[in-house]
C-alpha cells in the first residue's frame, strides 16, 4: 500500500541532487495554509509536523493513517509555536491563550485539540513538531516572553539573535522534544554559523517572518559537501542528523527549530570549523 511516508535520506543519496530533488526531499513548502490542518509524517525519529490555520471555523487535530493511532497524541507528544497572530487552542477542554510566539505543549494521551484564531482575517498560524512519547508529561503552556534566553553572535559576524529554549531539560518538560524560537536582530543575517552537525537527533527549521520578497539561502549537507536551498517564509526545512543546518537570510527573519532523538542536550552538538566547510 502507497505510503504518505517522508522517508529519510543519507549523505550518499544526495550527490548529484538537482535543486529540485534536494527541495523535494528535504523541504516542505506549504505547511500553513489558510483553512486547513496538514500532517507531515517521516521517518525521521518518527517526526511527525503539522500545520494549522484556522480561519472563519476551528480546526481540529487528527489522527493520521501512518500513525495507526485512536487520536494523534494517544502515543505521541506535540510542540506548538503560533507563528501567526492571536488565537487559542482548547485541548481537553482546557483553553490556552496562543498569543504570537506562544508556545504549547500537550503530552502523551491529549485526546481532543481544536484551534481557533481570534480574526479570521488575521488568522492564528500553528506549527507542530511532534515525536512519539512513552510516558505523559502535563500539558504546558509558555507565553511569547517565556523561555530560557541565550544572546548569540555579534555585529561584526551580522549573525546577532535571541534564541528562546522552550521545551528542553531545564524547561516545559517532555519525553524527547526540544523546541524554541531564534529571532536575528535587524540587520543581522546569519544564523547557527559557525555550523554544526548532532547525528543523536534530527532538527526542523520552520522559517518565519521572512519578507514577502526575501529568502533565506539554508546551507545544509555533510560540513565538506554543502548544499544550500532558498527557503521562504513559513517553508519547513527536514536536517537529518548528519546535515549542518545554518542560514543567511536576505533580510532579518526568525525560525522554530525542534529536535528528537536519542537525547535532549540542547548542547550536543558536533562543531564545525568555517575553514573546514567546503
Ligand atoms: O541560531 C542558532 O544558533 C540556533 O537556533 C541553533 C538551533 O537551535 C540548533 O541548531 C540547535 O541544535
Ligand atoms: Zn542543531
Amino acid at each position: 500500500m502507497a505510503s504518505n511516508m517522508i522517508r529519510p535520506i543519507g549523505p550518499d543519496q544526495i550527490v548529484g541532487f538537482s535543486q529540485q530533488e534536494l527541495r523535494d526531499h528535504l523541504l516542505i513548502e506549504k505547511v500553513l495554509v489558510p483553512g486547513e490542518t496538514r500532517t507531515f509524517a517521516t521517518h525521521y525519529d518518527r517526526i511527525v509536523a503539522v500545520g494549522a490555520v484556522p480561519t472563519d471555523a476551528p480546526l481540529k487535530l487528527e489522527a493520521v493513517p501512518e500513525i495507526r493511532s485512536e487520536f494523534f497524541l494517544e502515543h505521541r507528544e506535540i510542540g506548538f509555536v503560533n507563528v501567526g497572530a492571536q488565537g487559542t487552542i482548547v485541548a481537553d477542554g482546557v483553553e490556552y491563550d496562543m498569543a504570537p510566539e506562544a508556545v504549547l505543549y500537550l503530552g502523551r494521551g491529549t485526546r481532543d485539540v481544536t484551534f481557533y484564531s481570534a480574526d479570521g482575517g488575521t488568522p492564528a498560524k500553528y506549527y507542530g513538531f511532534s515525536a512519539p512519547a512513552h510516558t505523559a508529561f502535563p500539558n504546558t503552556l509558555a507565553g511569547p516572553d517565556e523561555g530560557t534566553i541565550r544572546e548569540l553572535g555579534d555585529q561584526t559576524t551580522a549573525n546577532t539573535r535571541r534564541l528562546r529554549q522552550v521545551i528542553h531539560e531545564n524547561g516545559i518538560r517532555s519525553c524527547q522534544i526540544v523546541m524554541g524560537v531564534t529571532r536575528l536582530q535587524a540587520g543581522s543575517m546569519w544564523n547557527t554559523m559557525p555550523a554544526h552537525t548532532h547525528e543523536r537527533r534530527t532538527e526542523f527549521y520552520l522559517y518565519f517572518d521572512v519578507p514577502a520578497n526575501e529568502r533565506v539561502v539554508h546551507l545544509m549537507g555533510e560540513p565538506e559537501e554543502t548544499r544550500h536551498m532558498m527557503v521562504a517564509s513559513e517553508q519547513l526545512v527536514m536536517s537529518p542528523s548528519w546535515s549542518i543546518h545554518s542560514g543567511v537570510g536576505t533580510q532579518a527573519y526568525a525560525f522554530v527549530w525542534a529536535m528528537a532523538g536519542e537525547n535532549q542536550s540542547f548542547d550536543d552538538m558536533d562543531h564545525v570549523q568555517i575553514s573546514e566547510m567546503v
